[in-house]
């Protein structure tokens, strides 16, 4: 679904990823892990266009990405949430979901798509009146990943969705992904609670200064503490 080859990006002179390769297969969740300042944040902008200096080659169900503009990009299927979420202050949390629908070619109805996704997304249905920026640091990262589903992605990069959330949410948004895996959307996650995402994806990646440096099976990777310590401890 999502294929990444030789990825290279650079900030100014500074070469920052080295070569990436890798793939995430349909219906899959892979999580791309690594210490601070290892790449992976780097990893999903560049694959959403966001630097303006990067090469090799990125495809979406075959087809090339990373030389088009972002709205190609969406139409093409891929999504992306930030890590700083951008929910926009003065709107509720309706409002909020019914930008993701303006953003989409065929718009449908708006109402239809909206209530569709708050049956997936519970916390949010409870909440569509309230201004979205005055609902938890968790339940805003919710938000900001209804928002993107709602156009139907074929692939989602999440960067970070657990971080400086609450233990209680935390452990909601996990089964939220499982969910979102079983309705058939491929996600690449980037985290740093690894325990966490290893239980609910299939294979991951370490990233370390750059390089993809091991890629295994989740599993396999979960009951290895070696490479965990080596590569993932902050
Ligand atoms: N805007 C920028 N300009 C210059 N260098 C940057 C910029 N953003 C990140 N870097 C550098 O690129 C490298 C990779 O950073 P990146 O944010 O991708 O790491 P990360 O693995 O996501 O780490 P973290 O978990 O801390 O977010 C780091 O050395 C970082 O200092």
């Amino acid at each position: 679904m999502l294929h990444i080859e030789n990825l290279n990006a650079w900030y100014d002179r500074s070469h920052v990823l080295q070569g990436i390769s890798l793939e995430v297969n349909k219906g899959e969740i892979v999580t791309l892990m690594g210490r601070n300042g290892a790449g992976k944040t780097t990893t999903l902008r560049s694959l959403m266009g966001l630097l303006s200096k990067r090469q090799g080659k990125a495809t979406i169900d075959g087809t090339s990405f990373l030389d088009l503009p972002a709205h190609e990009r969406f139409h093409l299927g891929l999504a992306y949430v930030p890590e700083d979420r951008r929910i926009v202050p003065g709107l509720t949390v309706k409002e909020n979901l019914e930008l993701g629908v303006i953003a989409q070619k065929n718009r449908g109805d708006m109402s239809a798509l909206v209530d569709e996704i708050a049956e997936t997304f519970p916390r949010l249905k409870e909440r569509l009146h309230q201004d979205g920026t005055s609902m938890s640091g968790g339940e805003q990262q919710m938000l900001a990943i209804a928002r993107a589903m709602i156009a139907k992605p074929k692939v989602i990069l999440l960067d970070e969705p657990s971080e400086g959330i609450m233990p209680v949410l935390v452990e909601e948004m996990f089964e939220l992904f499982a969910k979102l895996k079983q309705q058939g959307l491929t996600i690449l996650l980037v985290e740093q609670n690894v325990q966490q995402a290893l239980k609910i994806s299939d294979r991951a990646y370490i990233l370390d200064q750059g390089e993809i440096v091991f890629h295994d099976t989740a599993q396999n990777l979960l009951n290895n503490d070696e490479i965990q310590q080596k590569y993932c401890a902050v």
